[in-house]
C-alpha cells in the first residue's frame, strides 16, 4: 500500500470530518438549478508561498460566456461533477466553511484566511463539493508546500538529531521508524536512550533498534541523560556514524526542572562539538489538536527546535492542526505518522496531505 492511500485511508477514517463537512455544507443550501459549467479550479503548478491576501470583495456571478475557457483540470470537473448538487458561493456559505475548519482544528486565523482565498473572485458561482475539496485542498497545499522538507542530512559527522516532546507524543516510535529508513538508506546510526528515568523508555527503545538493525546506547537508571549523550557523542564519533539520534524523556512543559534538563544536555553536547545538535525535532502528537501550538511556543523557548514530525494522524479528527502549525510558525515538517508500524512514518507530502485531509483521491 501506497504511503498516501494509507495516510488518506487513516485520515478519512478518523479525520473525514472536513470533507463529510464539505459535502453537508454544499447539500445544506443546494439549488435545483440545472447544472453550469464548473469553474476553472485554480492548480498552480509549482505550490507558491502564501501571500496575505486583501479581504473578498463581493462581486457578482461571473456570466457564463465571460467564463476563461476551463483547463484541463476544469473540464474534467466539468464532466464528471456536473451532476453533483451545486450551491451558490456567499457569505453565509463561507461562514459556514470558516466554523467547519475552526472545528477541525485549524485555527481561526488560518481557516479565515484560506475562507477568504477561495471567496477572492469566486462569489456569486456555483461549486459543487468536489470543485470546494480541490479549491479547498489547493489553498491546504499552499500553505504546507513551503515547511514539507524532509529532515535535512548534512556532511557533519556524526550529525546530531536531538529528539524531544513530551510524554507519549511518539518520540521513541518515530526514532525507531527514523533510524529503520536511515539504515535502509545506506547510513550509520547510532541511537541513545537518553530516558534515563524510566527502564521501559529504554526497553522499548532497545526494542525499536533490533527492529531497525541499528546500536542504543543506554546507561543505568537515574543516571544523568546529558552524561549519556556525552558518551553517545564519542562513541558515535569514534564508530564514525552517520548519524546520532538521542531520545529524550517526555517533560510536561510546566515542569521547569525537567525542562532546565533538556537545556543541559544541550549544553553538554556543545563541549563536544559546538555546531551540535544539528537538528532538534519536536515530536507532536495530533490528537493533542491546539494545544501542539503552544508546546511548539514552549520548546522553542528551550530547544533550538529545527522541524517538527506530527504523529498519530491516523487516531484523530484534528489533523487540521498541521496547517495552523505551518501557517503560523512555518518550522519544517520533516515526517508524518500514521501508525504504530516501523513503515508507518514518511516524508511530509503538502499535496497529498492536503488532498487526503479533505477526502480527495489522489
Ligand atoms: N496510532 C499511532 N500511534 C503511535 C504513532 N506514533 C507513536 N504511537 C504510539 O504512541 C505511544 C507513545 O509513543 P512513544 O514513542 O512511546 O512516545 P514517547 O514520546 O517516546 O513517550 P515517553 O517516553 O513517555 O515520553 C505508543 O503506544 C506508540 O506506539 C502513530 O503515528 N500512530
Amino acid at each position: 500500500m501506497s504511503f498516501f492511500t494509507k495516510l488518506r485511508d487513516r485520515l478519512t477514517r478518523s479525520s473525514s470530518k472536513i470533507g463529510a463537512g464539505l459535502d453537508d455544507i454544499v447539500a445544506e443550501g443546494a439549488d435545483d438549478a440545472p447544472a453550469e459549467p464548473a469553474p476553472p479550479v485554480a492548480q498552480p503548478a509549482v505550490p507558491v508561498p502564501v501571500q496575505p491576501m486583501p479581504a473578498p470583495v463581493q462581486q457578482p456571478p461571473a456570466p457564463a460566456e465571460a467564463a476563461p475557457r476551463p483547463g484541463m483540470m476544469g473540464r474534467l470537473f466539468g464532466r464528471a461533477g456536473s451532476d453533483e448538487p451545486r450551491r451558490e458561493l456567499d457569505d453565509a456559505m463561507l461562514e459556514e466553511l470558516e466554523d467547519m475548519l475552526v472545528q477541525a482544528d485549524m485555527g481561526v486565523e488560518t481557516a479565515l484566511r484560506v475562507t477568504a482565498n477561495i471567496a477572492e473572485g469566486r462569489l456569486g458561482r456555483r461549486v459543487s463539493s468536489t470543485e470546494l475539496k480541490e479549491l479547498l485542498a489547493g489553498e491546504i497545499a499552499r500553505i504546507m508546500a513551503p515547511v514539507a522538507k524532509p529532515l535535512p542530512i548534512y556532511p557533519k559527522r556524526p550529525q546530531v538529531v536531538l529528539v524531544v516532546g513530551v510524554n507519549g507524543s511518539g518520540k521513541t516510535t518515530t526514532i525507531g521508524k527514523l533510524a529503520s529508513q536511515f539504515k535502509a538508506a545506506g547510513k550509520n546510526v547510532v541511537v541513545a536512550a537518553g530516558d534515563t528515568f524510566r527502564a521501559a523508555a529504554v526497553e522499548q527503545l532497545q526494542v525499536w533498534g533490533k527492529r531497525a538493525g541499528v546500536p542504543v546506547m543506554t546507561a543505568p537508571e537515574g543516571s544523568d541523560p546529558a552524561s549519556l549523550a556525552y558518551d553517545a557523542m564519542v562513541r558515535a564519533e569514534a564508530e564514525g556514524a552517520d548519524l546520532l539520534m538521542i531520545d529524550t524523556a517526555g517533560r510536561l512543559q510546566n515542569r521547569q526542572d525537567l525542562m532546565e534538563e533538556l537545556a543541559k544536555i544541550v549544553r553538554v553536547i556543545r563541549k563536544k562539538d559546538p555546531s551540535a545538535p544539528h537538528n532538534t525535532l519536536l515530536v507532536l502528537d495530533a490528537t493533542t489538536g491546539q494545544n501542539a501550538l503552544s508546546q511548539v511556543e514552549t520548546f522553542q523557548k528551550l530547544a533550538d527546535v529545527s522541524g517538527l514530525v506530527m504523529t498519530k494522524l491516523d487516531g484523530t479528527a484534528r489533523g487540521g492542526v498541521l496547517v495552523a502549525l505551518a501557517d503560523r510558525f512555518g518550522l519544517p515538517i520533516h515526517a508524518i505518522g500514521v501508525g504504530e508500524q516501523i513503515d508507518d512514518l514518511d516524508a511530509f507530502d503538502a499535496r497529498e496531505f492536503a488532498r487526503a485531509l479533505v477526502g480527495l483521491a489522489d
